[in-house]
């Protein structure tokens, strides 16, 4: 079955017209073959009426003939005389004057007196006396010799009976030629008797054979019409006699004009059904054709939508076509729009309109075709505070007011972007310098008014120089590059921090350092040393301090400053005072089991001098290991005091009051002043090394280090001297009044067990250095 519309509507058009006209056809040959026969059973019967009235016609004339004759005069006399040559030459006028065929006189008793008829025997006379006197039918018929005869029968009177006399006409071929002259039907006599058949008629001899071999197909009825009876007739049947069904008179109407004109019916309903057909066909192509143009169109118009094409409005359609083509037309900007509005969501930051970070990187590959200019990332300091202080909601009034800053700022960034939260990439070509940037930093800080209020940011800048050369594979690295230098910005609390080649690499080991601790604890990938602290006035050692050491399975040994600082930046930096804390006095208590007493010290960092906890819980631990509280002394830094001088002072305090040792570390680095020192609670300042190490050939070292003796003593701390590598250098801080020494020319620092047979080993030889 075709698919095309088209094709099916030409089918469904002519599969109309066919049945319609089958059914149309159908009735009218029906109608026409039931009026043909009605008309061909009809003649049958006019013709049938019309033989019958033949015969009785011809009966009267027997009849008539036959009254003349009895009346004739000159017939009685010779019938009484028994004038044999009279009587069969009246007979024989009488007979030619009729054309009768037969003629007979028969005495009253039946007797033959005379007859044309040879051979007629007695039961032929009394079956003729039985017809006169059984007379019903306008005609008798009387068979002699398997031949009928039309016969009459009458009586002679003079006055009495003196005879008989009757005629008759043969039913022979020349009755059934005038038959079918007069009635314009074939006839048929049939005489049947015992042994044979015999038929006269006039159909042609082939036809009369078959109405002989079809003969119990015919109903004898005379109403009744026989079909086919020869093949291609109609026949009807009337029985001659009355006795028996011997002498039959069929009438045979042919159907041969009839068929022929039911043919030509047919033949031409079947021309008109054909050109009707072609007609139909050519008329359901063109009206097809009209149909689906506008279907066809229709559906170029949608597949052309479905392309995402805005194909013209299709001309001349149909109302209902033209609404469905507008509806796919709405329905194809609905879908555009929806797009563009997923397209514009897709790369766009909801809640400030900037390109999000999917865009940004989209735009730098295009925009970086041109490899000069400035990335900047900008971060809001502290913005997480600043949400719980204003409120999200307000701090998201802030984001908007300050991505809409960022607009209208001069310079104008060619990409301005939000990458998540406080974090914000532009970019900047051709470039910004410096000045341009601090400029721009300075009207972008400026307060903000939210709710009244007037709200004021700070922020950082991680910066990126792309003449440094990147193209457009390389945007995940630049973009790294630019996060890099902001994490370098927040790590050493700068504003404005820029990448520097090969700070990728390092980036990289910090992120791996920084993953990996937690884990390096736990598989015992950590150890502690100890470096001792001699007491040069007694040449007594009475402690060490204590140093963690990391060996990477990958990085190998990583400095101890290099993770502290990272793990005090990434926040873990508590969970390694802790590891420290508890291996140090796990050590000493072994120790102290072994009868060794000695001062451990331990550094600890600002975030762990904020904790007004960690004194008493240091204490607990000293105490519940049988430790004294002297077996543990703190080292901090100047730096991590001054991050928050008050809490740390405080917490410094109660170590002081728990009577636990405080040392503040690398003197002289940092930035505090001595007048710091004289309100921290401490017992011990450390000189760094770098003023150590070369006191015996520099002499301003030497100076700085005698003076901050000096000035240390003068508040009645101890001095420890880091870093001493010579044997000069213990003489000379011995005259410096320096009290304790720690350096590599004693010992490095130690494994616990090595640490502790040096110690026994010094304390017991004593030998002055
Ligand atoms: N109001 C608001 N806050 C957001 C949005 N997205 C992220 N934040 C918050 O922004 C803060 C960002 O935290 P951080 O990246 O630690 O930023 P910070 O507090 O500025 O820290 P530093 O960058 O180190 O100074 C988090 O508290 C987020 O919950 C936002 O759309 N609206």
């Amino acid at each position: 079955m075709p698919n095309s519309f088209r094709s099916r509507l030409i089918i469904a058009f002519l599969l109309i017209l066919t049945l319609m006209q089958l059914t149309t056809a159908l009735f009218v040959l029906s109608a026409t073959q039931r009026d043909f026969r009605q008309q061909q059973t009809q003649n049958l019967k006019i013709g049938s009426n019309v033989f019958v009235e033949m015969l009785s016609n011809r009966n009267k004339q027997l009849n008539q003939s036959l009254s003349l004759l009895s009346a004739d005069f000159g017939f009685k006399r010779a019938v009484a005389t028994g004038e044999q040559d009279t009587i069969s030459s009246v007979l024989a006028n009488h007979g030619r004057r009729i054309n009768a065929d037969a003629a007979i006189l028969l005495s009253p008793q039946g007797t033959l007196l005379s007859s044309s008829l040879q051979g007629l025997t007695k039961a032929n006379i009394d079956e003729l006396f039985a017809l006169t006197k059984n007379r019903s039918t306008t005609f008798e018929i009387f068979n002699y010799d398997h031949s009928s005869y039309q016969f009459v029968l009458q009586p002679v009177k003079a006055p009495t009976l003196i005879a008989w006399v009757g005629m008759g006409f043969a039913m022979d071929k020349n009755v059934a030629d005038q038959a079918k002259t007069i009635t314009g039907i074939d006839i048929s006599f049939i005489n049947q008797s015992a042994d044979r058949v015999e038929i006269v008629s006039t159909l042609p001899t082939a036809q009369q054979q078959d109405v002989l071999a079809q003969m119990d197909q015919l109903d004898q009825t005379i109403d009744v019409v026989s079909d086919d009876v020869p093949l291609g007739y109609l026949s009807t049947t009337i029985a001659l006699d009355n006795n028996s069904d011997n002498q039959l008179a069929v009438l045979h109407q042919s159907n041969i004009k009839w068929q022929q004109n039911y043919d030509a019916l047919r033949n031409n309903m079947l021309l008109v059904f054909a050109i009707t057909c072609l007609l139909a066909f050519m008329i359901a192509a063109w009206f097809a054709g009209g149909l689906t143009k506008p279907i066809y169109g229709l559906v170029n118009f949608a597949r052309k939508v479905g392309q995402g094409e805005n194909p013209p409005p299709i001309k001349g359609a149909p109302a209902e076509l033209q609404v469905l083509a507008n509806t796919l037309s709405i329905m194809r900007e609905n879908i555009e729009s929806r797009k563009n509005d997923l397209v514009y969501q897709s790369q766009h930051d909801n809640l400030t309109g900037l390109y999000n970070r999917v865009a940004a990187k989209q735009l730098l590959s295009q925009l970086l075709s041109k490899m000069h200019g400035n990335l900047v990332m900008i971060d809001i300091k502290n913005f997480r505070h600043l949400n719980n202080i204003i409120g999200f909601a307000n701090a998201d009034d802030l984001l908007v007011l300050f991505a809409s800053r960022l607009e209208s700022l001069s310079p104008t960034a060619q990409l301005i972007s939000r990458l998540d939260g406080d974090s914000f990439l532009l970019l900047f070509q051709p470039g910004i310098d410096d000045q341009q940037l601090d400029n721009y930093l300075r009207l972008l800080t400026q307060p903000f008014a939210i709710q009244g209020s007037k709200i004021t940011v700070n922020v950082r800048v991680g910066m990126v120089d792309l003449s440094r050369g990147y193209d457009s594979n390389d945007i995940d690295t630049l973009i790294r590059h630019a996060e890099i230098a902001l994490n370098q910005a927040r790590m050493e609390s700068l504003s404005i921090a820029t990448y520097q080649q090969g700070e990728d690499e390092r980036y990289l080991r910090e992120l791996m350092i920084i993953r990996d601790l937690p884990i390096a604890l736990s598989q015992a990938q950590l150890h502690l040393v100890f470096q001792p602290k001699v007491d040069i006035q007694t040449n007594h050692c009475h402690g060490a301090e204590t140093l963690i050491r990391w060996l990477h399975p990958e990085l190998g040994f990583i400095p101890p400053d290099e993770f502290i600082r990272l793990a005090e930046n990434s926040g873990n930096i508590s969970i390694i005072s802790e590891w420290v804390l508890n291996t140090t006095i796990k050590q000493l208590a072994k120790w102290q089991q072994q009868g060794i007493s000695l001062t451990v010290a331990i550094n600890l960092s600002a975030h762990d001098l904020t904790n007004p906890q960690l004194p008493l819980d240091i204490e607990q631990l000293l105490i519940s290991n049988n430790l004294p509280i002297t077996a543990l002394s703190i080292e901090v830094t100047e730096g991590a005091v001054m991050k928050d001088a008050q809490t740390v002072i405080a917490v410094l305090q109660q170590f002081r009051n728990i009577g636990i040792s405080i040392a503040i570390d690398d003197f002289g680095t940092g930035h505090s002043s001595l007048a710091y020192l004289k309100l921290l609670p401490v017992n011990e300042v450390k000189i760094d090394r770098s003023f150590i190490k070369d006191i015996h050939t520099d002499a301003t070292d030497l100076m700085i280090v005698d003076t901050s003796i000096r000035l240390i003593k003068g508040l009645n701390l101890s001095v420890v001297a880091e870093g001493v590598e010579s044997a000069e250098g213990i003489d000379i801080l011995r005259k410096l009044n320096c009290d304790i020494i720690q350096g590599y020319v004693y010992s490095k620092p130690l494994k616990a067990d090595d640490f502790i047979v040096w110690f026994q080993q010094f304390n017991q030889s004593n030998v002055p250095f």
